[in-house]
């Protein structure tokens, strides 16, 4: 057995990507590469480790450097001490592995290995300065769900790379998204910089072997806040939001334009009606087990569903797929620029990257102006009233922003707008029970206000 997965495995569960919570990892080697390290006597390793502690078992990608001796400044990030006294530091924190990264990106390296390979790309603009070697790289702090990592290289833009942790057989919607939105032209994407395909044993494939990225760069736009944050801000100090939620709805827009050009559309056939039909109602099902509050709520949700079964159902077309305001960034130069394509961490790959209904997209932000109200309110509950009616006009410029942009008449999808923010809400509280329950009661209240605004009320746009 490889000496490092033991000290892997003990220090998985405080990792925040890691996602069995509440499970002690059970881990297995799948594959491991090496890169080259330019410090002799260090090893930079790429570990491929199936965790079955978990249905279904998740295989996460652990980078690793080994080092001889301790680092006393990186003690934070040392993973665990093997028998041999090799001390085994977190790769995204330690140099040696960050520098062996860019390299394979930028200049399309190949690691070989038993069991594994990875494979960089490089996909900059031909006019695009390449990054240098040795750029220094921190990581970005915060709760993700992925390692990304920032490399501020001398005479060329800074780049953020993002490391995998949850492995896929298959493209990774993330890569191919956003690097075909920047190919057409797009503003609303960072301009892609390269990625890292990866390839592992699997004996639950034809062939024996899997393939999928393993990480993804793109331009880093420094001294950008994510919109969540700054969204908070303007509402805790009653600042007015709507020509900035206006300008959300028209990018949105114009980047479903784009992705319906990119890719190909399928009609809403009876089949793919039931399939997001049967997603809802899993989902519903899996809240209902793991948040008791929505039993009673079970029904009248069930209704709703119905009811956008029935109406009017547009062409489905690839989307972003997990759209909320920690996605997006306002550039003072650039405007809105959408992040983060990979879809939600707790839907099946597979699912994620299927055409689905741009209403989804519409849905999340909307759900996300209502958490900064709520987020608010959890903390200063006398200024709920105020919140309330921030979110509510953020949401509708929103609305107002991606009718005129699109020409969509989001009137007509009415039902199908709500059934997919009552299966966000849904999903939020699953999300939150899980990860941060003093949050659940957001979307408990947003299904309960939902559900009392009834089936015509409920996100109803005021135009289009
Ligand atoms: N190209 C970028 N420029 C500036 N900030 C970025 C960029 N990409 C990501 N970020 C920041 O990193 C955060 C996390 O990135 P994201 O792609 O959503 O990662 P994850 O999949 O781990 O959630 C974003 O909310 C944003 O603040
Ligand atoms: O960013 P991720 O892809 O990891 O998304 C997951 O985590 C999000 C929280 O960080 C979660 O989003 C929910 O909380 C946000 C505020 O923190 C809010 O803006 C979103 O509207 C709300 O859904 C997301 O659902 C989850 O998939």
């Amino acid at each position: 057995m490889d000496p490092a997965v033991a000290a892997i495995a003990e220090w998985m569960p405080a990792q925040r990507w890691y996602g069995g919570k509440g499970h002690a990892p059970l881990v297995r080697r799948i594959g491991a590469w090496e890169l080259p390290s330019s410090e002799s006597g260090v090893r930079v390793r790429s570990l491929l480790v199936m965790d079955d502690a978990t249905r279904p078992p998740v295989l996460y990608q652990v980078p690793v450097v080994e080092r001889p001796a301790a680092v006393p400044e990186a003690s934070a990030h040392l993973i665990g001490i093997l028998e041999d006294g090799t001390h085994l530091y977190d790769g995204p924190h330690d140099a040696a592995f960050t520098d062996a990264l860019l390299d394979l990106i930028v200049h399309e390296g190949r690691a070989v290995a038993a069991g594994a390979t990875a494979a960089g790309h490089y996909s900059g603009a031909p006019d695009a300065a390449r990054p240098t070697p040795h750029a220094p790289a921190t990581v970005l702090g915060g709760e993700q769900s992925n390692t990304s990592i920032i490399f501020r290289p001398e005479g060329a833009a800074p780049v953020i790379c993002k490391v995998f942790r949850q492995l896929h057989h298959g493209e990774n919607p993330d890569v191919t998204l956003a690097t075909a939105l920047a190919a057409s032209g797009s503003p609303h994407v960072p301009p892609s910089v390269g990625d890292v395909i990866g390839e592992w044993d699997d004996i639950g494939r034809a062939d024996g072997r899997a393939r999928g990225h393993l990480a993804f760069a793109q331009e880093f736009l420094p001294g950008v806040e994510d919109a969540w944050r700054v969204a908070l801000l303007a509402a805790a100090g009653g600042q007015d939001f709507t020509a900035e939620a206006h300008a959300l709805g028209a990018a949105v827009a114009e980047v479903h334009r784009s992705l319906g050009a990119a890719f190909p559309r399928e009609t809403a056939s009876d089949a793919l009606i039931a399939a997001i039909d049967a997603a809802w109602q899993r989902r519903l099902t899996i809240a209902v087990a793991e948040v008791p509050q929505l039993e009673a709520h079970r029904a009248e949700i069930e209704a709703y569903y119905a009811r956008a079964r029935a109406g009017a159902w547009p062409q489905l077309q690839r989307i972003h797929g997990d759209l909320h305001l920690g996605q997006v960034i306002l550039s003072p130069g650039r405007g809105w620029l959408l992040l983060d394509f990979e879809g939600e961490p707790m839907r099946p790959m597979s699912e994620r990257r299927r055409p689905d209904l741009p209403v989804r997209d519409v849905a999340g932000m909307l759900r996300s102006f209502d958490y900064v109200a709520g987020a608010t309110e959890l903390v200063h509950p006398e200024r709920a009233t105020e919140a309330r009616a921030w979110a509510a006009s953020a949401r509708q410029a929103f609305i107002d922003g991606y009718v005129e942009a699109s020409g969509t008449d989001l009137g007509k999808y009415r039902d199908l707008l709500a059934a997919f923010e009552l299966d966000k809400a849904v999903y939020e509280a699953i999300y939150e029970t899980r990860n941060r329950p003093d949050w659940a009661p957001i979307p408990l209240r947003a299904i309960e206000q939902l559900l009392a605004a009834g089936p015509l009320q409920a996100s109803a746009p005021s135009g289009g």
